[in-house]
């Protein structure tokens, strides 16, 4: 009797797919890495776990469980160990950023977020480095900057009913005014602390719900996320539909048309000006400038400057503004009322010789403020604004915490799952700045387990601009005010961190 070839076919595919589990569960080289077996089999179990916005809080669970090595994938491992945060993470490690980053390509250009090999990546960072250096964020036109963002956020509290704030909104106001600032220059800020209301909606693409929606189909969807919206005509009418995860204009794509325009108002007018005198200039795109095409004969171009600076921009609004956000929502709950006093009391030991002539503390002495320190590093532990796993893969096989890893694995750290580990950090679910301010073997034991910015060649170049316009605000704030949640807000987490 003949057997149907469709049957036979079927056949083979379900034996192809039972001896593929079988390998991946039992002989993979990742077999012997504890982990369940539902994530070995299937690159979909954590996916899932990503759509129903658990991942992360799912990656500290598994650690809780099964240790400090993880499987996670059929090739994927997670770890939260120094061991392995020194092989991944340390500097000329040779591991890359795998194709997760590429969700990040601003106009289909690479910028330095999402540079795999190291060396492109060194070229783009050694060109920006100086702008961002801690040395030029608390002296001169960077400091004066900040502090200007500072007084201006005191003055649009000051202007609000009750002194009253939706602090999501405003704090954000306060980064992309800064950050628009820092990368154009005084042209090519936005002003939305100072009112306009063109610029303040360039925020509203964020809050869209529908955003962690196309992140979810762009990290595990890619090619299908690239053909729906790629569609035109009566095709692209039926995706926009029923396809689209989210209706254009889609995330970002406000603050991406900003950073194109701000560029193209910075090439017009440095066709008018010497180079001598565009590196006056002390914004990123003037430093950049320098490695143009008219400047260097295959220099960047037009579209390549937009992506970095774009990229950058994305990068400093939402990561300061949050880290904020859950500062000032943590001192304001009632069980940490003691923090608040004695943060107001170290922003108020500043004398009057640190304040500027609109008596908004210097960004210089904001910095040496032990208290605002201990209060950001135990937000950024608890909360950190990028709390999920950071991805890499090496071309070689690599042994990992004692795990040998074949070449082109993902292996990843997450901050959230290292900064909450109860071995190092006593009570690590609580809000407790003191616990940063000892010098003994346990707080420099905590300090290596501190990962809220990454670390080695690809750690964020953004750190001191944003310790300096985190502490110059909270000091400013806490200077004059003290906080408290309106009704309600007592009770509930502003939740924009899916831990
Ligand atoms: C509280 C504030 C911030 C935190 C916690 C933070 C955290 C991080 C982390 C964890 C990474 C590495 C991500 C990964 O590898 O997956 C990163 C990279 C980066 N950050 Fe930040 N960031 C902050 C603010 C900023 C700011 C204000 C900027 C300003 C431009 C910035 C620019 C960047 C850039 C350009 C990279 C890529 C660096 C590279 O690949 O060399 N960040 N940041």
């Amino acid at each position: 009797m003949a057997i149907p070839v469709a049957i036979l076919a079927a056949t083979a595919g379900v034996v192809i797919l039972v001896f593929k589990a079988i390998y991946s569960v039992f002989f993979s080289p990742l077999a012997r890495i504890p982990g369940p077996k539902m994530y070995a089999l299937t690159s979909w179990r954590l996916a899932y776990d990503d759509w129903v916005g658990e991942r992360t809080r799912k990656m500290y669970k598994l650690h809780m469980k099964y240790g400090t090595a993880v499987r996670v994938g059929p090739n994927e491992v997670s770890f939260s160990s120094l061991a392995a945060l020194r092989t991944i993470y340390g500097a000329g490690s040779g591991f890359e950023r795998t194709s997760f980053y590429r969700m990040f390509e601003v106009y289909g250009r690479k910028n330095m977020f999402t540079f795999g090999p190291g060396r492109d990546h060194a070229a783009r960072k050694k060109m920006v480095a100086n702008s961002y250096a801690k040395s030029s964020m608390l002296k001169g036109d960077i400091a004066t900057l900040i502090e200007d963002k500072a007084r201006q956020y005191v003055d649009f509290i000051e202007a609000s009913d009750n002194r009253t704030s939706e602090i999501f909104a405003s704090l954000h106001y306060f980064s992309i005014d800064s950050i628009t600032q820092f990368l154009y220059g005084k042209s090519g800020a936005t002003a939305c602390l100072t009112g306009s209301k063109v610029h303040r909606d360039l925020i509203s693409d964020i809050i869209d719900k529908a955003r962690r929606r196309l992140s979810w189909f762009s990290v595990h969807m890619p090619d299908f996320i690239n053909a729906v919206y790629a569609q035109t005509g009566l095709l692209g009418a039926i995706a926009e539909r029923y396809l689209y995860p989210m209706q254009k204009p889609t995330t970002y794509t406000g603050i991406r048309d900003y950073a194109m325009r701000a560029c193209e108002t910075f090439a017009d007018d440095a066709a008018n000006k010497s180079i001598a005198e565009i590196d006056l200039e002390p914004s990123v795109i003037a430093k950049l400038w320098k490695h143009h095409t008219t400047q260097k004969k295959d220099g960047l171009d037009n579209a390549d400057i937009a992506a970095e600076c774009a990229d950058h921009l994305l990068a400093g609004i939402d990561t300061t503004s949050d880290t904020l956000m859950f500062a000032i929502w943590l001192l304001s709950r009632p069980e940490n009322r003691k923090y608040q006093e004695k943060i107001i009391a170290d922003v108020k030991s500043i004398g009057t010789e640190s304040l500027n002539e609109h008596g908004i503390p210097r960004a210089e002495a904001c910095d040496k403020l032990p208290y605002v320190a201990a209060v950001i590093k135990e937000t950024l532990r608890l909360f950190p604004p990028l709390p999920g796993s950071e991805p890499r893969l090496s071309h070689a096989t690599t042994t990992i915490d004692g795990y040998v890893v074949p070449a082109n694995a993902t292996v990843s750290i997450s901050p959230l799952v290292l900064q909450r580990n109860p071995d190092v950090f006593k009570d690590p679910l609580t809000f407790n700045p003191d616990r940063w301010l000892s010098e003994d073997e346990d707080t420099a034991e905590m300090n290596r387990w501190y990962w809220a910015f990454s670390s080695g060649g690809r750690m964020c170049i953004g750190l001191h601009l944003a310790m300096a316009e985190m502490t110059t605000l909270l000091a400013s704030v806490y200077r004059k005010y003290n906080t408290v949640p309106t009704d309600g807000f007592d009770k509930i987490s502003p939740g924009v961190t899916r831990a």
